[in-house]
C-alpha cells in the first residue's frame, strides 16, 4: 500500500542534442530504454521511463534534442513534441554540459515555461580537468535563470544521481503511483523493437548514415514465447541502402543479430527478426509519411 504522503509526478528531461539526456534517463531508471550513441539526435520520440521507490514515483519524459540547424518538417515536429511534453510535466530537468553554455543551450532555456520549476543539471563533470572551474560556472549559471536547483552530475558514471532524485522529489504532487511496479515504459514493444534496430544502425554506421533514416515495423506478432518481427530500415538514397546492407549483407546481419539479442533480453522471449532496407526519397519532408510512422 502506498503511504498517504506518496508523491507521483511527471519530469521532463530537456537539453540540446548530445548533452546526455538519454544516458541520464537510462541511469535514473536503471533500464535500457532510451537510445544513446555518439551521434546527435538519436532520440526522436517521447519516451516515458518510470522510477518508483518507497516514497515516490517519477515518470520521466525524455525529449528529443532541439534542432536549430536543419529546417525540415521532421525537425519542426520534433520541436513541437518537446514543447508539448514540457507543458504536461511537474518539473523540468534542463541538462547542459560542464562547463559549457552555448547559443543552442540558451535557445532551449528560452523555450522553457516560467511557471514550472526547472533544475539545472550540469552533466559530464567527470570530464572536467579542473574541478575548481565548476563553482564559478555554477555562479554564472545562477544568473541566467531562476533555477529551482543546480546540481553537477555525471550521468555516465552515476555520480550525484541519488542527490538529483532527492532534489526533484519535493516538486512532485502528493498522489498514489500511476503505474505498476514493473512497468518501465508505456511505449509499446513494437516501438521499442524499432528503437533497438535504430540504435544498432546508428552505432554501426556513425556518420555514414543521416539521422533522418528510420525504422518501420511491418509486422509484430506474439506466438507463445516467440515474437516474430518484420522490420524495414528506411534510408533516403540508394547508396545509403548499399552501405547499410554492406558487402554480402554483412553489416545488416550484424545490425539484425545485435538488435535481436537486445530484444530477447528486453522482452524475455525468443525473437525471430527479419530486417529489410528500403529507399524512401525525401521522406523527412513528407508530412503524411511522418504521420504514418507515428510522429505526432
Ligand atoms: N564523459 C561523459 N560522457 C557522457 C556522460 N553522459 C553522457 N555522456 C556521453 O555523451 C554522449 C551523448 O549522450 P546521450 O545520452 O545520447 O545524449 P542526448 O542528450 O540524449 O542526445 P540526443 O538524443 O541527441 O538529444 C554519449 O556518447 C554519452 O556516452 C557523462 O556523464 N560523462
Amino acid at each position: 500500500m502506498a503511504s498517504p504522503h506518496f508523491r507521483t509526478g511527471y519530469v521532463a528531461i530537456v537539453g540540446r542534442p548530445n548533452v546526455g539526456k538519454s544516458t541520464l534517463l537510462n541511469h535514473l531508471i536503471q533500464q535500457k530504454i532510451s537510445i544513446t550513441s555518439k551521434k546527435a539526435q538519436t532520440t526522436r520520440h517521447r519516451i516515458n521511463g518510470i522510477l518508483t521507490d518507497e516514497q515516490s514515483q517519477f515518470i520521466f519524459v525524455d525529449t528529443p534534442g532541439f534542432q536549430t540547424r536543419h529546417s525540415s518538417q521532421l525537425n519542426q515536429i520534433m520541436n513541437r513534441t518537446v514543447i508539448q511534453s514540457i507543458r504536461e510535466v511537474d518539473i523540468i530537468l534542463f541538462v547542459i554540459e560542464a562547463i559549457r553554455f552555448d547559443e543552442c543551450d540558451k535557445g532551449v532555456l528560452k523555450l522553457l515555461p516560467a511557471d514550472r520549476p526547472v533544475i539545472l543539471v550540469i552533466n559530464k563533470v567527470d570530464q572536467l580537468a579542473q574541478k575548481t572551474q565548476l563553482l564559478p560556472f555554477i555562479e554564472s549559471m545562477a544568473k541566467e535563470f531562476n533555477f529551482a536547483g543546480i546540481i553537477p552530475v555525471s550521468a555516465a558514471r552515476g555520480i550525484q544521481l541519488t542527490e538529483l532524485i532527492d532534489m526533484v522529489r519535493p516538486y512532485l504532487p502528493e498522489s498514489p503511483p500511476l503505474f505498476g511496479e514493473d512497468e518501465i515504459s508505456d511505449r509499446s514493444e513494437r516501438f521499442l523493437a524499432a528503437e533497438m534496430i535504430r540504435e544498432k544502425l546508428f552505432r554501426l554506421m556513425g556518420e555514414e548514415i543521416p539521422y533522418s533514416s528510420t525504422v518501420r515495423i511491418d509486422q509484430f506478432t506474439v506466438e507463445g514465447n516467440l515474437r516474430r518481427i518484420f522490420a524495414c530500415i528506411l534510408v533516403e538514397k540508394s547508396n545509403q541502402k548499399a552501405i547499410v546492407i554492406g558487402k554480402n549483407g554483412e553489416k545488416l546481419k550484424i545490425i539484425a543479430t545485435q538488435a535481436r539479442q537486445d530484444m530477447e533480453k528486453l522482452f524475455g522471449s525468443k525473437v525471430y527478426l527479419e530486417v529489410w532496407v528500403k529507399v524512401k526519397n525525401g521522406w523527412a519532408d513528407d508530412i503524411n509519411t511522418l504521420k504514418s510512422l507515428g510522429y505526432e
